[in-house]
């Protein structure tokens, strides 16, 4: 570390790569709460140097401290932690493995990079014995990384399961309040500023299924990247599936999905999944709304707990950064160590064949003698249980009249029931004349019944 304060204490230097959103919200705090933190830590944090694209931009900063040259601060002697806000992968990558070699702590936001090369900069932390912290990378604000790695080190845990992306949840509260289409909720998101300009990652469920698999990595002690997640976007959700959702006293979210599963030759794997899905409205997670996270976290000893708040915006994003960086600096002063990653369990990830939950099937078909008897027979015939059945009639245009022949909304709410059986079930269906078409199929959690 470099020269000791007028106090005789050492500052713990801090280099800051990328100077965006969540950068700019970091170094604004970090400056107005200086004695605070100094106080937290025991030693001054003192900014060493800032990366940013743009040097001829008025920051606020001392713009001697500005560097478009990231690499030449992960290095240098003075720096004890890297923070990167930056994003991306290829960039922030070797930038943090240089940083970590050379015994510096990172502190990081990037989840799409955590979820892919976990393994390398864990490695490379521990080469040096030094840290990595990410808690930003999920959920934002919420704590939920510190939780899982610290607070429940001693539990077994058995289930995670969270809204984790702000713009989807959005999205899919508005299209449940309003009653409007996806489309339609997807462009006024874009107008308030919540959805990127490119949004993607968002309601593609990416970004979902690289948190996924950053909280499936650390709850079950194994390696679980982005790429392992079975992951479906929110588009094709339509009001018609709300009103459906209404009828049956749920709500549709798009859920991040960990848990332990046991095979059929008694080991275990991990599944991780995102999708959209049908949630009681009596289920915790039911009341998130608007742009806010919550993770569930169910665990042999401690039971059921649920984190909620803010996932993402500069300044809660900055507030998970900021504890990350007074952990990191308090261990510099006191040369301790944080956990660091353990994946001694090195469970399997299982395939989505091999996970079972409840489905939701609407189809259209014929309505006349037996149809009802021929579907029943198709869930049948692949061993899917039917726990409700809901019929109606549909009503044409009159100008479609003429043309259309008598038909029904059919409405099938299955027992729990093997993602292989269902496919098989539904394309078996599909074949069949008198279906004339599947119109949705959404999964059902958050229920305990069979
Ligand atoms: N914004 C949020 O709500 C939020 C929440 C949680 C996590 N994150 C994560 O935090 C990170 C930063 O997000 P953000 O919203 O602040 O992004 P941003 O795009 O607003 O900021 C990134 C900044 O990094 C700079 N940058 C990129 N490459 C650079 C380079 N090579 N050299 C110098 N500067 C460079 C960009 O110019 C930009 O100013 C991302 O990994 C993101 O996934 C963001
Ligand atoms: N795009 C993300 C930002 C936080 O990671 C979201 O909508 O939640
Ligand atoms: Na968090």
């Amino acid at each position: 570390m470099s020269d000791a304060t007028a106090s005789g204490v050492r500052p713990v230097g801090v280099a800051v790569l990328g100077m965006g959103t969540v950068g700019t919200e970091v170094i604004r705090y970090m400056t107005e709460n200086a004695e605070a933190l100094a106080a937290r830590i025991g030693a001054p944090l003192a900014l060493r140097g800032v990366a940013v694209r743009d040097l001829t931009r008025d920051r606020g900063v001392d713009p001697e401290l500005l560097t478009a040259d990231p690499a030449s601060l992960v290095s240098r002697e003075d720096v004890d932690v890297v923070v990167e806000l930056m994003g991306g992968i290829d960039v922030p990558r070797p930038l943090l493995l240089e940083a970590l070699r050379h015994g510096k702590a990172v502190v990081t936001a990037n989840k799409a990079l955590l979820a892919e090369y976990t393994d390398e900069l864990a490695e490379a932390a521990d080469s040096t014995r030094t840290d990595l912290y990410f808690e930003a990378a999920v959920a934002g604000a919420i704590p939920v990384i510190g939780p899982l790695r610290r607070s429940m080190a001693g539990d077994q845990v058995e289930r995670v399961l969270g809204i984790v992306n702000g713009t989807t949840n959005y999205i899919l509260s508005a299209m449940g309040s309003t009653g409007a289409d996806y489309a339609e909720t997807l462009a006024e998101a874009s107008r308030l500023g919540y959805a990127e300009a490119d949004p993607t990652a968002d309601v593609e469920g990416y970004d979902a299924a690289a948190k996924a698999a950053i909280l499936a990595s650390i709850a079950f002690h194994s390696r679980v990247t982005a790429g392992d997640v079975y992951r479906e976007g929110i588009s094709r959700i339509s009001p018609d599936d709300f009103a459906s959702a209404r009828d049956m006293d749920c709500t549709i979210k798009l859920l991040a999905i960990c848990e332990k599963l046991q095979r059929e030759d008694g080991t275990e794997a991990v599944s991780a999944r995102v999708y959209p899905a049908l949630l009681p409205n009596t289920h915790p997670l039911a009341t998130v709304n608007g742009a806010f996270n919550a993770v569930v976290v169910e665990a042999e000893a401690a039971g059921r707990l649920m984190f909620y708040g803010q996932g993402a915006g500069g300044s809660p994003t900055a507030s998970a950064v900021l504890g990350d960086m007074v952990a990191a600096a308090r261990n510099k002063v006191d040369s301790g160590r944080a956990p660091g990653e353990s994946t001694y369990a090195a469970l399997p990830v299982a395939s989505m064949d091999e996970v079972s939950t409840r489905y939701h099937v609407r189809m259209r078909v014929a309505d006349k003698p037996g149809v009802l008897a021929l579907v029943a027979a198709e869930f049948s015939r692949h061993g899917v249980s039917i726990a409700q059945v809901r019929q109606t009639e549909v009503e044409f245009p009159e100008s479609e009249m003429d043309d259309a022949e008598p038909t029904a909304e059919l409405t099938v709410l299955t027992h729990r029931a093997s993602e292989r059986a269902l496919a098989d079930t539904v394309a078996a269906l599909s074949d069949q004349d008198a279906v004339s078409v599947i119109t949705s199929v959404i999964r059902l959690e958050g229920v305990d019944t069979e």
